[in-house]
């Protein structure tokens, strides 16, 4: 046996001589440098060294315990990419650890080698390709499913990742190192003894040597950790590794699976900042307005302001909640529109801007402003295009419903009391109007009541023995006539002062005139009966032929002699008063809401709006809600004719009231209401129908007169003004003369002179048509009749005057149904239809005969049939109608009983206008 150097086993073994050495040193072989030999034994010591027991026959590899075998290995899978990204190379990297553990020093061999073991099998996967695309995210990008996994719970299955960054990446450094030749084959000595069989991997060399020389009956371990490939893998290794193929496959499917999630829920996330983010920027700008407004607000408000811009305690909240939801449909309204509404409210009665409305005006091809006022229709169409319900009322109707609600109590159910008469003072001019007025006003100062005389308020009351008087202090019809024009009938008593030494005047007529138009009562004062040439009976005597007859002369009016300047008669006059009032029977509820009449109203410095207000029914109370006219206002202070305040007023008690929005014109309404805003609605109401009726007035034409003035009673009334008292006479005759059963022309007013404001007046309470013969209108009467829609009509022919007036009251008699005959046929020959039964074949004499048009029959000039036609033809066609001197054929309907020379008339029924007869 060749002898073996120590350089030469170096060499063999591929190993640094000087280690070889140290190892000889440690193993307890003893030689003297790289040349000495080395003997088998020595060879073996050293091995068994290396193999952990030296010294016992044991493993012993530098006293450890155990020996960690790892590999390795590399495939490559391909993946389609998630949601549509491009498919993925994924690298598979398979790490195995084999662990053997060193047994006890008495332990058999045989049982060391069969307790290796798989500790650990340990996958990585990497990506081959960067997955940036199918990964938006640098973050949420996956360099290797090991990040995936990690991200991933599920993951936990791949296993400990520890091990992979612990495991050494260069294999089996130490072992390598203390690993002895992997080829051992050059080795003779080692391939006589008990040698394992060559290795590729040296890793196994000392495993496999082991039981080569101990157990080589078990060659299936040492195989299984020979680190062979695949193929020299044994079965339950591979099955092992397809596992972990399948888990590391099903960790990828679920890694992109969860990319995908991953993706959707980062776009979700997304999706949920962006939205974040754009509600905050919302409440910001919310925010931004509400605090503008809030300054805005609290620029007005002061303190607040300070408060809230502090944010301290107590600060402004600016709370982006609002109040109220936003509607979720739009709101529909139901919006009564009377006969006319301005912009304004319109807009208002929709709950819209009105620069919203004239917006929408004008898409409509109307340019209009807040103020302009819209009729019914266009309203209407308004509402209906902005989606609410349009509901047309009539002013009249709106303000009745309005006033329903503001007047809850119904006065007509109250117990009424006696009141005190309202007296006018009526007369011609300088008869002494005033001056009885004043005597009056002084006696009763006289009389006791303290203060004096303080101011004019337009009315005042006087204490007679017998009771209370109200006197209006406006003298003249003009002022009666302008009240009740307007509606007022404040006047319960008339009287008529007609001066002893004067007698009738054209103005004393006038009155008198007035007073019967309204129907009031009249007490005849015969002023300046204190003078010397003071001739009553003249009074009487003219008043008489004015069908005013004294009671004296057996008549029903009381004639008083009185002077305003000696104050003779004026107890009797008070006294009369009184009595006719009782004749009257004038009562009024005292309870209630006071219902009253504005007698006049003044705007006067540090008082405001002022109004004599004449309460009629109920009582006023200081505090009551009022609306007058167009006005309202609660009513702040009230005072009486004196100037002493009062706290409330009676029927027939005037008072002035203080607090109201405006002055409202004298013959206005004045009621007390029980809701302030309700009562600023009807104001506005009002004001629009004001408004409305100033326009119609403006369009109506005389010809409208008679349909629109006189069509509630069918009487016609005519004011007429001559030129000479004659010519009014024989008029005024001619004219009453034409009434009949169903119309009365009644002349309200026959005067001499031309037509003054008092007669438009007069005309317009009235309703009363104004003509003016031989006389004409001055400028103010022309303007008011202008404003009151009536048309002066001037003649100067009598005849003219008659056929106009009768052509009006024709107009309020309506129409008669008259017959008028269009055409006559002559049956020539009658023959028969199978269609139409007997056809008569006629010439028409007269007219035309018309289809579709009512027929008689005539025989020997006798209706026997009446009917319609069925059919009428011309040779063989339809025609619908035949002139005279044409030949054709008549079925008539129903009726088969025509013959030779009867007669077949064709008629129709039109309405004439009914006229009235003039007198003879
Ligand atoms: N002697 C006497 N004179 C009187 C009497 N009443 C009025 N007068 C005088 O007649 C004149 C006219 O009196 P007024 O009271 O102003 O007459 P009026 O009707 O109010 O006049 P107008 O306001 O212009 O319509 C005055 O000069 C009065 O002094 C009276 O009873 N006796």
């Amino acid at each position: 046996m060749a002898v073996t150097t120590v350089r030469e086993l170096a060499e063999q073994t591929k190993m640094p001589v000087e280690r070889l050495l140290a190892q000889l040193g440690d193993a307890g072989v003893n030689v003297a440098d790289a040349d000495a030999p080395i003997s088998a034994d020595e060879k073996k010591q050293w091995l068994e060294h290396l193999q952990g027991k030296p010294k016992k026959g044991s493993l012993g590899l530098g006293g450890s315990k155990k020996i960690s075998l790892k590999r390795k290995e590399q495939t490559e899978l391909k993946v389609a990419g998630a949601r549509g990204a491009r498919a993925k190379t994924i690298n598979v990297e398979v790490r195995k650890k084999r662990t053997i553990v060193r047994p006890e020093a008495d332990e058999p061999l045989e049982e060391v080698i069969e307790s290796v073991e798989t500790e650990e099998d340990v996958v990585e996967v990497t990506a081959a390709e960067p997955v940036a695309e199918a990964a938006p995210e640098p973050e949420a990008k996956a360099d290797t499913v090991e990040e995936v996994v990690a991200e991933a719970p599920p993951a936990a299955e791949v296993e400990p990742e520890p091990e992979v960054e612990v495991a050494p990446e260069p294999e089996l450094e130490p072992e390598v190192e203390v690993a002895p030749e992997p080829e051992p084959e050059p080795e003779p000595e080692p391939a006589a003894e008990p040698e394992p069989k060559a290795e590729p991997e040296p890793v196994e060399a000392p495993v496999a040597e082991a039981p080569a020389a101990e157990a080589p009956s078990k060659p299936e371990p040492a195989a299984a950790a020979s680190g062979e490939r695949d193929s020299a893998e044994p079965e339950h290794l591979r099955t092992e590794i397809s596992d972990l193929r399948r888990r590391v496959l099903e960790n990828l499917r679920r890694a992109q699976e969860q990319e995908g999630d991953l993706a959707r829920s980062r776009e979700e996330r997304e999706k949920a900042e962006r939205e974040a983010r754009e509600k905050e920027a919302r409440k910001k700008t919310r925010r931004k307005g509400k605090t503008e407004q809030l300054h805005v607000a609290e620029n007005k408000r002061g303190k607040r302001r300070k408060k809230g811009a502090t944010g301290g305690r107590g600060a402004v909240k600016v709370d982006t909640q609002h109040g109220f939801e936003r509607p979720t449909a739009p709101v529909i309204r139901d919006v009564e529109i009377p006969d006319s509404i301005t912009v304004g409210d319109l807009a208002q009665r929709m709950a819209v801007k009105a620069s919203e409305l004239i917006k929408i005006l004008m898409g409509m091809g109307m340019m209009s402003t807040i103020n302009e006022s819209l009729d019914q229709d266009t309203a209407q169409l308004v509402v209906e295009e902005m989606g609410h319900k349009a509901i047309p009322v009539g002013a009249k109707d709106e303000e009745e419903n309005l006033l329903k609600e503001v007047r809850e109590v119904d006065v007509d159910a109250l117990d009424s009391e006696s009141r005190p008469p309202v007296v006018t003072i009526m007369g011609h001019v300088d008869h002494g109007k005033t001056t009885l007025l004043d005597y009056i006003r002084k006696a009763r100062v006289a009389a006791g009541e303290a203060g004096g005389i303080t101011q004019h308020i337009g009315a005042y009351q006087v204490q007679a023995d017998s009771g209370l008087v109200t006197f209006l202090d406006t003298p003249g019809h003009a002022a009666f006539t302008a009240m009740r024009a307007r509606g007022a009938a404040v006047t319960d008593i008339v009287i008529l002062v007609v001066a002893a030494d004067d007698g009738v005047m054209p103005q004393t007529e006038e009155a008198v005139q007035h007073a019967r138009a309204g129907n009031v009562p009249i007490v005849v004062a015969i002023t300046k009966s204190d003078k010397e040439n003071a001739d009553p009976d003249r009074v009487k005597n003219e008043l008489a032929k004015l069908e005013l007859i004294p009671e004296d002369w057996g008549g029903d009016t009381q004639f008083i002699p009185v002077s305003g300047m000696t104050g003779q008669g004026v107890d009797e006059l008070l006294e009369a008063l009184v009595l006719q009032s009782e004749i009257l029977e004038l009562k009024a509820p005292k309870t209630g809401p006071a219902a009253g009449v504005v007698i006049e109203s003044s705007l006067e410095r540090g008082r405001g709006p002022v109004a004599t207000v004449l309460v009629r029914t109920g009582t006023l109370h200081k505090g009551d809600v009022v609306l007058a006219g167009q006005h309202f206002g609660r009513v702040r202070a009230m005072f009486d004719e004196d100037g002493k305040p009062v706290k409330e007023a009676g029927p027939s008690c005037p008072v002035q009231v203080l607090g109201l929005s405006g002055t409202p014109e004298a013959g206005d309404d004045a009621i007390a209401v029980t809701d302030e805003r309700k009562a600023k609605e009807l104001a506005s109401v009002r004001e629009a129908k004001a408004r409305d009726a100033r326009a119609k007035a403006r369009d109506r034409r005389l010809g409208d007169w008679a349909s629109s003035m006189g069509d509630d009673k069918r009487e016609l009334p005519v004011l007429l003004k001559c030129d000479v008292r004659g010519s009014a006479e024989a008029l005024a005759d001619a004219l009453v003369k034409m009434s009949n059963d169903e119309v009365e022309i009644k002349v309200v007013a026959n005067g001499v002179g031309g037509i003054s404001e008092s007669d438009v007046d007069l005309a317009t309470a009235s309703k009363a048509m104004i003509i003016g013969f031989n006389t004409r209108a001055d400028g103010v009467a022309r303007r008011k009749a202008q404003e009151a829609g009536l048309e002066l009509r001037y003649y100067s022919v009598i005849y003219d005057v008659i056929n106009d007036v009768r052509d009006a009251a024709s107009g309020l008699l309506g129409t008669d149904t008259a017959e008028k005959i269009v055409g006559v046929a002559a049956v020539r020959s009658v023959f028969r239809s199978s269609a139409f039964g007997a056809v008569a074949g006629c010439l028409v004499e007269e007219g035309t005969v018309r289809r579709g048009l009512p027929i008689r029959v005539l025989r020997d000039n006798v209706v026997i049939y009446e009917g319609e036609l069925e059919s009428l033809r011309r040779h063989k066609d339809d025609v619908n109608k035949v002139e005279a001197g044409t030949e054709c054929g008549i079925a008539v309907k129903n009726y088969d009983d025509v013959r030779e020379n009867d007669r077949i008339e064709v008629y129709e029924r039109v309405e004439v206008q009914r006229t009235l007869e003039a007198a003879d």
